[in-house]
């Protein structure tokens, strides 16, 4: 079972054995810890044990690449999930962090070889973060949850 794109996960693939790395920053927080949780509940249950889910925190989204990196070579995991908020401000700052964090994640992939899921929130308001973060409810859903089941899935179907 793919993640829809809708939010549901319409199959479940066994976790069982998979070491997991979630790198997250700590820039909206109420955001993040519930992208966070939703990844992790995701995680476990499909089977990933808690002691193979490595969890560290870095400033802000701008530090995930190389905290993703780190995570790969000190905790030899199979993927990592970079969770991040970014919402725009009044100056191009967001533009820039977006772009630049988005084609690092990207490139990761290929210099390492396994997974790197994209879990970087790039919102215009709190309002779309909070959504997509399920914190307003009957709103969308927790994409934590989506990003938990696609890096089980990746493993399972592409991992080394
Ligand atoms: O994770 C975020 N970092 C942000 N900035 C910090 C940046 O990621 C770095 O931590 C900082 O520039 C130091 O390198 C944000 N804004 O500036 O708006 C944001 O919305 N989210």
């Amino acid at each position: 079972m793919a993640v829809t794109g809708l939010g549901e996960v319409d199959q479940k693939y066994d976790g069982k054995g998979i070491r997991v790395g979630i790198v997250h920053a700590r820039w909206n927080k109420k955001i993040i810890d519930n992208l966070v949780l939703g990844a992790k509940n995701k995680l476990l249950e499909f089977g990933v044990m808690d002691s193979d889910i490595i969890i560290e925190s870095v400033p802000g989204s701008y530090e995930l690449p190389l905290a993703t990196v780190t995570m790969f070579n000190k905790h030899n995991v199979d993927v990592v999930i970079p969770i991040g908020c970014l919402i725009k401000g009044s100056t191009m700052h967001f533009e820039y962090i977006c772009d630049s964090v988005s084609h690092a994640l990207m490139d990761l992939q290929f210099k390492i070889g396994k997974p790197v899921i994209f879990g970087v929130l790039t919102c215009l308001t709190e309002e779309q973060a909070e959504a997509r973060a399920g914190l307003i409810p009957g709103v969308m859903h927790n994409h934590g949850e989506d990003w938990g089941a696609c890096a089980v899935e990746m493993v399972v179907k592409f991992g080394g």
